[in-house]
């Protein structure tokens, strides 16, 4: 799918402690616009660290589980506070001084994506799914970079907290964007710290298994892995530490670690690289 001035979709998520570190934001935003020569980009983002500092200052206790932050209802205000408040007008305020030209937003802006509690142990965590892309379109077709807070509604209007990888997951889905998770790591590491440079269903599950891969890194593998197998096009995780590495995607290449998807019955959909 592409945009209707003919650019196709790229959506970059950023998370953690890229967003405590101002230069390196700067960096990452100024690739970005480098990227938007070819992709109509649409930048969601995560903030764990900022919302675990705002919980602790407040006496809340708050605890993950396999990179999922349990969330009772009476935590929201503050995690939509922190998600969709501080951290998306700092990363829009950053991106005008790169030169873009933002919009901060959250998945419930433009009935972009549906969602509901799907595993109450969890609290008020949402499960996301792809729901209409016209008010993406219509800002990438301005030019305007959608910034997008892992904040989201239920059909009764509760807000949901969505772990941003997953959002970002479905944002790409909906837009059958390719997707570039960054985080603070060159991609996913194998049992002697080593990038693996391409991963498959089989090789993930294995490595999973044997506790290779953990914590954040599962909920970023199994995304990308659930996006790769619906858009047919491979997803990157890479480090937002080398930003200029994403520019490897302009030429067609692949950056951090590719993940690919498992090839359809239907040979008329080909992968990104
Ligand atoms: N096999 C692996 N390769 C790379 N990182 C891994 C692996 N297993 C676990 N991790 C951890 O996952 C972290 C990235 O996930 P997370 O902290 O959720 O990132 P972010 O906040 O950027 O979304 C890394 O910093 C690393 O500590
Ligand atoms: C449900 C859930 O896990 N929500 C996450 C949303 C932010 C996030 O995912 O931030 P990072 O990308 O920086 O980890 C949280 O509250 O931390």
């Amino acid at each position: 799918m592409a945009n209707t001035i003919g650019k196709s979709w790229l959506v970059a998520k950023v998370g953690g402690a890229l967003l405590k570190d101002g230069a390196a934001l700067q960096s990452v935003l100024q690739v970005l616009q480098q990227l938007q020569t070819r992709y109509a980009v649409v930048l969601v983002h995560g903030g764990g660290d900022t919302t675990q500092a705002l919980l602790e200052a407040l006496d809340f206790s708050s605890e993950k589980i396999d990179g999922v932050r349990v969330t009772p209802k009476a935590h929201i205000p503050y995690v939509v506070g922190a998600l969709a408040g501080t951290v998306n007008s700092e990363i829009c305020a950053q991106a005008k001084v790169a030169g873009l030209n933002p919009v901060g937003l959250t998945l419930l802006d433009g009935g972009m994506c549906k969602a509901q509690i799907t595993e109450p142990r969890f609290g008020s965590v949402g499960k996301v799914s792809p729901a209409d892309s016209n008010l993406l379109t219509m800002l990438s077709n301005g030019d305007y970079l959608p910034v997008v807070a892992s904040i989201a509604c239920d059909e009764v209007g509760n807000l949901l907290n969505v772990n941003a990888d997953d959002a970002a997951a479905v944002v790409a889905q909906l837009l059958s964007a390719e997707l570039l998770l960054l985080s603070d790591v060159a991609g996913v590491l194998d049992q002697d710290k080593q990038l693996i440079s391409q991963l498959d269903s089989a090789q993930i599950s294995s490595l999973t298994e044997q506790n290779v891969i953990q914590g954040g890194m599962v909920v970023k593998v199994n995304s990308a892995l659930a996006t790769a197998n619906q858009t047919q096009k491979s997803v990157f995780i890479s480090s937002w530490k080398t930003p200029e590495q994403m520019l490897a995607l302009l030429k067609g290449q692949s950056c951090g670690t590719c993940i690919v998807p498992n090839l359809q019955a239907d040979s008329s959909k080909g992968t990104s690289l």
